[in-house]
């Protein structure tokens, strides 16, 4: 399944959930009207002014200057308010479109002082995640406060008006912990994006606010864990107190070893500075509540059938398309590039007709992904259960913002099929909770060393599921007797995400779509259709079609993908080869240079090159050749869409 929205070239990710694009683009309308008009008003009336003087009297100017005054109003001030008016209503509109989750936040939105006040909590979890795992270690703090005699809560970023965050320091015993995901240029999620301008705008007097952040990131990325960091500093500077060091977590290694190692250092030191003691060993609690229906209970056009957000959006789609509303785009081609060999890459082609969404090339198309149908059923077969059975699962925190793990009522396949990701390895928490349904002492055994605080825990942890690449499945098919609630399992498993591919071709250039990716074994295999389920895995670098100034850098890195000469040429040989003339380009002709794909080496290497190039033909020193690389991306001249 494809889902398309308009979104920045330049950002890795959906737009901000308030800003769905066709709003933006009825309210960018007013905002130039807003921005011109008054001085086109001012000319218009001074040169009316000059020009009639000698041929009309007081009166007629009086007359003119109140037709002046009143298309004023018109054009500049009614406008804009009608333009937020408009946007008020869009917002509101695209929360009535959602699925009954989201229909709630509405309500959800009242301060998150006064429900952590109405509600005895003293802790407040702040996230701020693009694919869940901020999200998910967010949960797991909130949770842990049970066993210290404290209440949390979870809360999304983007829900909470962080203008209130200098009244934390009011409630007894209060504590803001922070878990922040970096991505881009080392910038901050999505939901994320309003509290991060908050800060740099100013952010409030934080006096009294206890606060410590959890950031997670990627070391192969430049800007590593470049969220985290900001915050942690920016919210000391604003007069907040850190309660525990900045913890950081690497998704290029173990990130869940890095998080329970952190969360232990800091719950040590909450422990000290708060004199509080934990009550007991951990407590196992459910978040959600299970609910069965008959089919003749509920009307089959109220049943989810896998759709992300707005019920029968598979049958009847609506605009406006944003990121709870995604056009669905059948597949019109799909074409393997490569001839042979254990590479596979394709030439898709997606048909937006009718959708009305503009792109441009660096765009972003998302694939939602759905699990395999033969392992659903096999989980279904371990765990015994009828796959068919119609079900909701309901927050038991009635403050939740989140009133199911995903959208219900639905059927154990479709939440297996479409909601839930388990063929990643599970984190440890997951093990643990596991430990219960083990019939087999010796499994249970194993499950609760494994996922353990202990050294050796964390080693099993690392070797048996990391290392050994355990799935959910596997696990479940390793470990016979451990056969958890089907509902527990959904409950635990974090959602099925969005996969997210650049779009290669340009509007302008060429009149389709393409996205790369090569196929890959587990849960995006198989052809691919309007319900296409496919893994990104590159690495692939292109520069970009409308850097016409690298043109022929361009048509070779177009052969260096798709290898069809018998030699492997990347675009880093190219670099090397061209190098004077690339020197050139960027340096007389000021052209661009666009880079999309491994994170890991090709945008290291490219960025090596580029250094060296800047020595010998610019004779620049290593700083000097570092700084003017960094003036080239500051400008625009030398973008990046990479990713590891
Ligand atoms: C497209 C993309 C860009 C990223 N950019 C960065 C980055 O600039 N710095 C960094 O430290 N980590 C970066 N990351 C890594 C993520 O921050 C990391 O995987 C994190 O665990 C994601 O958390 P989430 O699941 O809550 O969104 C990036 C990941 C992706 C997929």
């Amino acid at each position: 399944m494809i889902g398309l929205w308009h979104c920045h070239g330049d950002t890795p990710h959906p737009p901000p959930h308030s800003l769905p694009c066709l709003e933006l683009t009825i309210a960018g309308m007013f905002a130039r009207a807003d921005e011109v008009a008054p001085e086109v008003m001012e000319k218009v009336a001074e040169e009316v002014a000059a020009e009639v003087e000698p041929i009309l009297g007081t009166l007629d100017l009086v007359i003119l200057a109140v037709i002046a005054a009143l298309l004023f109003y018109w054009f500049v001030v009614k406008r804009s308010r009608d333009a937020a008016h408009v946007k008020e209503i869009s917002s509101l509109n695209n929360l009535k479109m959602a699925s009954p989750a989201l229909q709630t936040q509405s309500s959800m939105t009242a301060g998150f002082i006064a429900k952590m006040q109405h509600s005895g909590r003293n802790v407040v979890v702040f996230y701020g995640s693009q694919t869940g795992t901020a999200e998910e270690f967010a949960g797991r703090i909130s949770k842990d406060c049970i066993r210290y005699g404290w209440k949390g809560m979870a809360a999304d970023l983007e829900e909470c008006d962080m203008e209130d965050l200098p009244k934390l320091a009011e409630i007894d015993n209060s504590l803001a912990v922070f878990c922040l995901a970096t991505y881009g240029e080392g910038d901050p999620t999505d939901n994320a994006q309003e509290f991060y301008d908050w800060m740099q705008e100013g952010g409030g007097d934080l006096s009294g606010v206890k606060y410590v952040v959890f950031s997670l990131g990627n070391k192969t990325y430049e800007h590593y864990n470049a969220m985290g960091k900001y915050t942690d500093q920016r919210l000391e500077d604003l007069g907040g107190e850190r309660v525990c060091e900045l913890g950081m977590g690497d998704d290029d290694g173990n990130i869940e070893e890095d998080f329970v190692t952190w969360r232990e250092q800091f719950w040590t030191s909450i422990c000290e500075q708060y004199g509080v003691q934990p009550l007991g060993d951990e407590v196992s609690i459910r978040q959600y509540n299970l609910t069965t229906h008959e089919p003749e209970d509920i009307p089959e056009e109220k049943v989810f059938t896998g759709e992300i957000a707005r019920i029968r959006s598979y049958k009847n789609q609506r605009p406006p398309y944003d990121t709870k509303n995604p056009f669905l785009a059948p597949v019109k081609v799909n074409r393997e590039l490569h001839q042979g060999g254990d590479r596979s890459c394709m030439h898709i082609e997606l048909d937006i007709t009718g959708s009305k969404i503009r792109y441009e090339a660096g765009d972003h198309v998302a694939v939602y992904p759905v699990n395999d149908a033969a392992m659903v059923q096999k989980i279904g077969d371990l765990l015994e259960v009828d796959l068919d059975q119609l079900f909701t699962l309901d927050n038991v925190d009635d403050d939740s913002s989140k009133k199911h793990p995903f959208p219900c009522p639905t059927t154990y396949r479709t939440a297996l099929s479409y909601y839930v990701d388990f063929t990643h390895p599970p984190h440890t928490h997951v093990l643990k909770e596991l430990e219960e349904y083990a019939s087999d002492s010796a499994d249970a055994a194993f499950l609760h060393k494994i996922s353990s605080n202990t050294p050796e825990g964390k080693s099993l942890y690392r070797e048996w599921v990391v290392e050994g690449c355990r799935t959910m499945l596997a696990i479940l098919e390793d470990l016979p007797s451990v056969k958890p609630r089907v509902d527990h399992l959904l409950e635990l498993l974090p959602r099925l995400q969005a996969r997210y591919y650049s779009i290669s071709s340009s509007p302008k250039v060429h009149p389709k779509q393409h996205s790369h990716h090569r196929r890959s074994h587990g849960l995006c295999d198989g052809p691919t259709d309007d319900r296409t389920t496919v893994s990104p895995t590159y690495p692939w670098l292109e520069a970009s079609p409308s850097s016409s100034r690298l043109s022929d850098a361009h048509a070779a890195s177009r052969r260096a993908f798709s290898r069809i000469q018998p030699a492997k040429v990347y675009v880093t040989h190219l670099l090397e080869q061209q190098a004077e003339s690339v020197w050139k380009l960027l340096d007389e002709q000021k052209g661009h240079i666009y880079i999309c794909g491994d994170a890991r080496n090709m945008a290291r290497d490219v960025n090596n090159i580029l250094t060296k190039i800047c020595q010998e033909y610019g004779g620049l020193t290593t700083e000097q050749a570092a700084e003017y690389i960094k003036k080239l991306e500051t400008k625009g001249r030398y973008g990046k869409d990479v990713w590891s």
